[in-house]
């Protein structure tokens, strides 16, 4: 065959399908579609206006007014803006793709400022069939000497085109509510999707059951309303920061996110070189738990609302914040609802990264006591920040604070500098107060303060450290025997250690009916203390990820549990099992089964069948002791 080279043709009847039924992926977009039209159509014509070629006289009320009428199921929108004459719709409605916005933006980009207007595709009317079985557009262009235009299509590639009655500037289109449409008849659904879609367009949008009936007052009179806009037409984050107070900073806050609590602080993203982005961060107060911590950035195109939480602009980690990002450049897709994944939506996502960490380092610098303040709720979303971004990390390593048991807040070289030479480098914490009572009160004995990890993010953040940091390690209180507690001047020869572990090894061993303790003997500087158990830090981190990952049924015979019993050589008990170790005594047992017992109480719950011989066995004792 010869090579051939041709256009390829679109037949209308089998595209038109497709933009009604596949090309947004929300129902409702036709509501943002029709109403940022309006939006655009007034946005024209205050321009032409100012540009001396359109004549407005004194007319400032600019506005959308969207009309339910649920006995004729149809639902209006009526704009006073540009209007089209008939030329204008045959090319921009008759023409599918074509778009009269392109071409508006074409014709003035020179002229000042129009990048406010929203449309460019040419598709986004068209969403109105999406709802609606019949569609009419009734308009009336700027132009003096135009005339009123009537367009009226049945979702066909048909269309009806005559002259119209409108005698004011504008335009009005009806939706003629089908079976699809059929939510829209709910005033409810009609303004919280208004309110989703165009909370800050630029014009004020009116909302009116032109059938509902009318309000009276106990006398019977009529109460009018004044119309309120369902809009903000000048929102705060378009303002310049040093403008905003924080009365409205938090006012904002409440009203766009619907939540009673006060934001902790916020960032006023306002950049204008080498991309357009304004827009709020806001870092709220956390509810109870990691899992409840959902945040919502909505993002918006020209004051148009685009989606919530887009991934590829929004770094994964600030989507635990809460805000609005407003940025007119961004490359969108037909659908706007989908970013064309190209270079630049990286770009503004190093922006918002790098000013949400600028904004924390200027914090930590500038108001410590407030950072500190609101560590307990920012910790887990810098952590978070820390695990998923490198670049992050780099920023704010600096500024992460550690809470000593003490309620100290120490960044981690001051930590080292205070307790580093005492503990070579190894970060004593606790991750339950109560149960790790007895390990913190002998490591406070000794001067040393661990600090409080208790957050399902630590264990993994820790692992972050550690792998970053090279000499530094974390030690859970209860993993370890610090060298500081430990009597090492009073330790026998090693051969007598050797013969002395191994005593109270088998007197232990017998007793417990346990292979998997090892028992190690130790001169601990506190008398208080019989005996301590712990896990090593390595082992228990295994175990908690085996668990976190259900893999509990798995065969842990590879990983042993390495349950150590540190057994206190100064503590009188201990001296009794030295004393008696190789004699065949009931005591001995007791002793070594209620220090056992009474090691792992402060490591962890006893079983219920533990607990059950702990209580038995404790009343034994009792009884033994007021018998003798
Ligand atoms: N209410 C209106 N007033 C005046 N002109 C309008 C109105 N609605 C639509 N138009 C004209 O019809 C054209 C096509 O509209 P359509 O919504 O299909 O596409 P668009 O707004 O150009 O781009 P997008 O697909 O991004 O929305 C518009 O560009 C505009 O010229």
């Amino acid at each position: 065959m010869s090579k051939e080279k041709g256009s390829l043709s679109i037949h209308s009847e089998n595209i038109f399908p497709i933009i009604k039924k596949w090309l947004y992926s929300d129902h409702d977009i036709f509501i943002r579609e029709l109403i940022s039209n309006a939006c655009d159509a007034i946005t024209k014509v205050k321009r032409l206006n100012s540009l001396g070629e359109a004549d407005l006289g004194e007319e400032t009320a600019f506005q959308v007014k969207v009309v339910l009428n649920k006995t004729d199921k149809t639902l209006k929108f009526i704009d006073n803006g540009i209007g089209m004459t008939d030329e204008e719709v045959k090319k921009y409605i008759n023409q599918i793709a074509f778009s009269g916005a392109e071409e508006f933006l074409k014709a003035y980009k020179d002229k000042g400022d129009v990048e406010q207007i929203i449309g460019h595709f040419g598709l986004g009317f068209y969403s109105a069939f999406m709802v609606a079985s019949t569609v009419e557009i009734d308009t009336l262009s700027f132009k003096p000497d135009a005339n009123a235009v009537k367009w009226q299509c049945d979702g066909g590639t048909e269309f009806e085109m005559e002259e119209g009655t409108r005698t004011t500037r504008g335009t009005e289109i009806t939706l003629h509510l089908g079976e699809d449409g059929k939510d829209f008849l709910s005033e409810y659904t009609l303004k919280t999707t208004i309110e989703k879609y165009c909370s800050f367009m630029p014009y004020p949008i009116y909302f009116e059951v032109a059938d509902a009936e009318a309000k009276k007052d106990e006398e019977g009179n009529i109460i009018v309303e004044e119309p309120k806009a369902l809009n903000e037409v000048s929102p705060l984050y378009l303002k310049q920061p040093s403008c905003c107070t924080d009365e409205e900073y938090k006012e904002f806050y409440k009203k766009t996110f619907r939540d009673f609590q006060e934001p902790l602080f916020w960032i006023h993203l306002n950049m204008d070189y080498p991309f357009n982005l304004k827009g709020i961060l806001y870092f709220p107060k956390l509810k109870t738990g990691f899992d409840t911590m959902e945040g919502s950035i909505k993002l918006y195109n020209s004051q148009v609302f685009v989606a919530d939480n887009i991934k590829e602009v929004i770094p994964e980690f600030l989507l635990l914040l809460k805000g609005v990002i407003d940025c007119p450049d961004l490359p969108l897709n037909v659908s706007r609802s989908f970013l064309q994944n190209d270079g630049f939506t990286k770009k503004i996502s190093d922006y918002i990264t790098k000013k949400v960490a600028d904004k924390l380092n200027s914090l930590f610098k500038t108001d410590r006591e407030s950072f500190q303040k609101f560590w307990g709720d920012i910790n887990p979303f810098i952590k978070y920040g820390i695990l998923r971004d490198d670049k992050f990390y780099q920023k704010v390593e600096g500024i992460v604070l550690y809470k000593t048991i003490d309620g100290e807040y120490l960044t981690m070289e001051a930590y080292l500098e205070k307790h580093g030479e005492k503990l070579d480098k190894q970060i004593y914490y606790v991750s339950d107060l109560q149960q790790q009572a007895q390990y913190i009160n002998m490591m406070k004995e000794h001067g040393v303060e661990a600090i409080v990890l208790d957050h399902m993010i630590d264990p993994p953040f820790i692992s972050h450290i550690e792998s970053k940091k090279d000499d530094i390690k974390f030690k859970r209180v209860d993993s370890k025997i610090a060298d500081l507690m430990k009597d090492l001047e009073e330790n026998a020869d090693e051969e007598t250690s050797k013969k002395q572990t191994e005593a109270v090894t088998n007197v232990f061993k017998k007793a417990l009916k346990k292979e998997d303790c090892t028992i190690q003997l130790e001169n601990l500087k506190s008398e208080d203390v019989a005996g301590m158990l712990i896990q090593s830090e390595e082992n228990r981190r295994m175990q908690e990820m085996m668990k976190q990952y259900g893999m509990g049924g798995l065969n842990l015979g590879s990983m042993p549990t390495e349950e150590v019993l540190v057994l206190n050589k100064k503590h009188p008990l201990i001296k009794y099992v030295l004393d008696f170790a190789g004699q065949e005594s009931e005591d001995l047992n007791l002793v070594a089964q209620q220090v056992y017992d009474l090691a792992v109480m402060t490591h962890k719950p006893l079983s219920a069948e533990a607990m059950t011989k702990f209580i038995k066995r404790s009343n034994e004792i009792m009884k033994k002791m007021i018998a003798q």
